[in-house]
């Protein structure tokens, strides 16, 4: 039987009113119903006497009713009661609009009442509690029963009971999932799993079905993305680059090597770029672990091969920032000719329009840019790679739209660039698939040589002062500090430090000999250019700033940044701010100062305190946020399963992940007889995926 064909109506007692409540909470099959999952389950207590219930809790009673109940009508409410007797304990029982409940409860008979108990005034109240007779609650009792998500008029039972008599026709889905698989993970089948998640027998049983079902979205997920990769990746390199020394030339003007990771790294952009096929690949590493150079190793590759390239910050402080750095490695290796633009929201008209010609014309061969650069009408000439700094500040979307503007070419090179995107976010391999779904992946995992790790310290607002004096020793040395407030001015509301304030206050605490400046982002373009800029050349020695200088910033004289309210923030997003600190070869350090007092502040920012790498701290964030968001990650993953969780779940989806790969190393093409429905389903779950795009 094809379920996916089977109306609701199929069913008994559905008709056509219950097909359409249904129909609104999705359910058009069977299918449908059957892959309905419960949102939660109710497990039906032990009944206990009327003088043992608990208040605040959810009680079954068992008891004889030993007189009729009373009923009060106010206008059109009515409130039916009795009292139930226990010794010399009493609890009363209030249903309201049910006043027919007097005549057909009997007096003498045993009843189960089920239902939350409260205590007013001394009193143990049950407020409409469901009712059952013993030998009815007898075959439920012990059970854990489905709660599903309802939509109004849609009764749970009317679900659980409909689900029943779908599960009691012995539906059978063909199972995707290879019996090999299924086997060395100890996953039940399809069938059984979907079977008991909706009636479990027992709790154990409910979470190997969970377990199953889960390890299956993420397999399947994971094997799509797979594919569609294999897919992109077979689109035909456009823009075929040669390898050229003078890249290596650049390399080799930096003051220090590449780090081995970088070096590897390196080389797969190189070969991307001079494969056959369009290069879409992911740069991820930890803050300060050295990505810039390899965007900008690849632009001048792309330059010296006659393409453009487009690098898109998500801030114009660090668009301005990769500007500078490119236009001196440029400089140094005599490759000014290569002509860097930089556009940006805050450009006045006419130096749009000129930077806008220049890039139409091909003059440029390298474009810098925020937002600005899609927002924008801009023309390319010949556009062959597009990077994007900071994936997560940007939609999938966003990304798209800039190589996008790559196939509208003025110059003839009409046609898809090469992406690369470069992210911090330290996530897990796996995790980065489901972000990142059709990219490739680099992972530099190695920091610069020479770099002390950065020492941290935990510490409450009494510390303060000491938090000062360590900063004036640092700029006596020659070193610089940023100071981070939540806030860019006071509001009466919100109690935490703001940047407006903070900055005045450290003029005064610091006196004329430290050069005490502020930054946010609602400053003008131009002011915040000459501030980091001042402050990059040192001529700034403490930075008070919002957190506009998360991403990127990159001042390597800078020793000590201050966090004040760091319990507003979450660790990835401290560890970010952290990563501003720890860039050149002196020693620095981080300050985390707590304003709300909380023991559980202090635990979760020790976790910063014992470690420097980015990947545990984003794994312990996941860990204490639970369903929190980090950066954006669930978002994105949520509305991808149906059971599985990609944080509660981080462990299944490493083992999904392992498992794809297992598959595919054995049968890439899924061709063998064993993969044959796996096939059938990912194919299904692409072409849903395109024709909802
Ligand atoms: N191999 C290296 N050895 C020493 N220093 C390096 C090396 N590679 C890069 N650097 C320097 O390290 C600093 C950080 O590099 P970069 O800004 O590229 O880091 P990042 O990975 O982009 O970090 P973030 O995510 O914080 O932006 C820069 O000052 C850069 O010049």
């Amino acid at each position: 039987m094809n379920l996916q064909d089977q109306p609701l109506r199929a069913l008994k007692g559905i008709g056509e009113k219950t097909e359409l409540l249904f129909a609104k909470a999705g359910i058009r099959s069977l299918e449908d119903l059957l892959h309905y999952y419960p949102r939660e389950y109710d497990c039906y207590e032990e009944p206990v006497s009327a003088g043992e219930a608990v208040p605040g809790e959810k009680n079954a009673v068992r008891a004889v009713l030993t007189a009729r109940p009373s009923v009060r009508t106010f206008g059109k409410q009515s409130i039916t009661m009795v009292t139930l007797r226990d010794g010399g304990k009493t609890l009363q029982v209030n249903w309201f609009h049910m006043p027919f409940l007097r005549s057909t409860l009997q007096v003498g008979k045993t009843y189960i009442f089920r239902g939350s108990v409260t205590e007013k005034g001394g009193r143990r109240i049950m407020e409409h509690p469901e009712l059952f007779r013993p030998e009815e609650y007898d075959k439920i009792c012990g059970q854990l029963l489905p709660v599903y998500s309802l939509t109004a008029g849609l009764s749970n039972r009317t679900v659980r009971k409909a689900v029943q008599q779908l599960l009691e026709m012995k539906p059978a889905e063909r199972d995707y999932l290879p019996e090999e698989i299924r086997a060395s993970y100890d996953l039940c089948g399809i069938n059984d799993a979907l079977r008991q998640i909706h009636f479990p027998e027992s709790r154990a049983v409910l979470q190997k079905a969970r377990s199953r079902l889960a390890f299956g979205e993420f397999f399947l997920f994971l094997l799509g993305v797979e594919r569609m990769k294999a897919g992109k990746n077979a689109a035909p390199n456009h823009f075929p680059m040669k390898k050229t020394w003078v890249t290596e030339q650049a390399a080799e003007s930096l003051p220090y090597p590449l780090t081995g990771a970088q070096q590897r790294v390196w080389r797969e952009l190189e070969k991307d770029l001079s494969g056959q096929h369009l290069m879409n690949r992911l740069i991820q590493g930890d803050v300060g672990s050295g990505k810039t150079i390899l965007a900008f190793l690849a632009m001048i590759m792309a330059a010296q091969n006659g393409s453009q390239s487009a690098l898109m910050a998500p801030t114009e402080v660090l668009a301005m920032q990769h500007y500078k750095a490119l236009t001196e490695l440029l400089e140094k290796n005599s490759l000014s000719d290569f002509h860097p633009v930089l556009l940006r929201g805050s450009c006045t008209a006419k130096e749009k329009k000129e930077i806008k010609e220049e890039i139409r014309s091909g003059r440029t061969r390298m474009i810098i840019g925020t937002h600005a650069l899609i927002q924008e009408s801009v023309d390319f000439e010949r556009l062959g790679l597009v990077i994007t700094d900071e994936q997560h500040r940007f939609g999938v979307r966003q990304r798209e739209t800039l190589a996008e503007k790559g196939t509208q070419g003025t110059g003839g090179g009409g046609a898809e660039p090469h992406v690369l995107v470069m992210s911090a976010t330290p996530i897990p391999r796996t995790l980065a698939m489901i972000l990142y779904g059709d990219l490739d992946i680099s992972i530099l995992d190695e920091m610069p040589a020479r770099r002390l790790p950065v020492k941290n310290a935990v510490v409450d607002t009494s510390w303060r002062e000491n938090a000062y004096r360590f900063i004036r020793r640092e700029t006596e040395a020659g070193h610089q500090a940023y100071v981070i407030c939540p806030m860019v001015e006071p509001n009466e509301e919100i109690s935490c430090e703001n940047v407006t304030d903070y900055t005045e206050k450290l003029k005064k605490v610091f006196g004329g000999a430290v050069r005490v400046e502020m930054l946010h982002g609602q400053m003008k373009a131009q002011k915040k250019q000459e501030i980091m800029e001042a402050f990059a050349d040192g001529s700034i020695q403490v930075l008070v700033s919002t957190t506009v200088v998360e991403v990127g910033v990159n001042v390597p004289n800078a020793t000590v940044m201050l966090i004040e309210n760091a319990e507003r923030f979450g660790l990835a997003q401290l560890h970010q701010l952290r990563g501003r600190v720890g860039r050149g070869s002196a020693q620095s350090y981080c300050i985390f100062m707590q304003g709300d007092g909380k023991k559980e502040t202090a635990e979760r920012l020790k976790v910063l305190q014992k470690s420097n790498d980015g990947f545990y701290i984003a794994e312990q964030d996941l860990k204490l946020r639970g369903p929190g968001d980090l950066l954006g990650v669930r978002q994105s993953g949520i509305a991808l399963f149906e059971v599985a969780d990609i944080y509660r779940d981080a462990e299944l989806l490493k083992e999904a992940g392992k498992a794809v790969r297992r598959t595919l190393e054995k049968d890439p093409g899924l061709e063998l007889p064993e993969n044959r429905a796996l096939c059938e389903r990912v194919e299904e779950l692409l072409k849903k995926q395109k024709t909802e795009n």
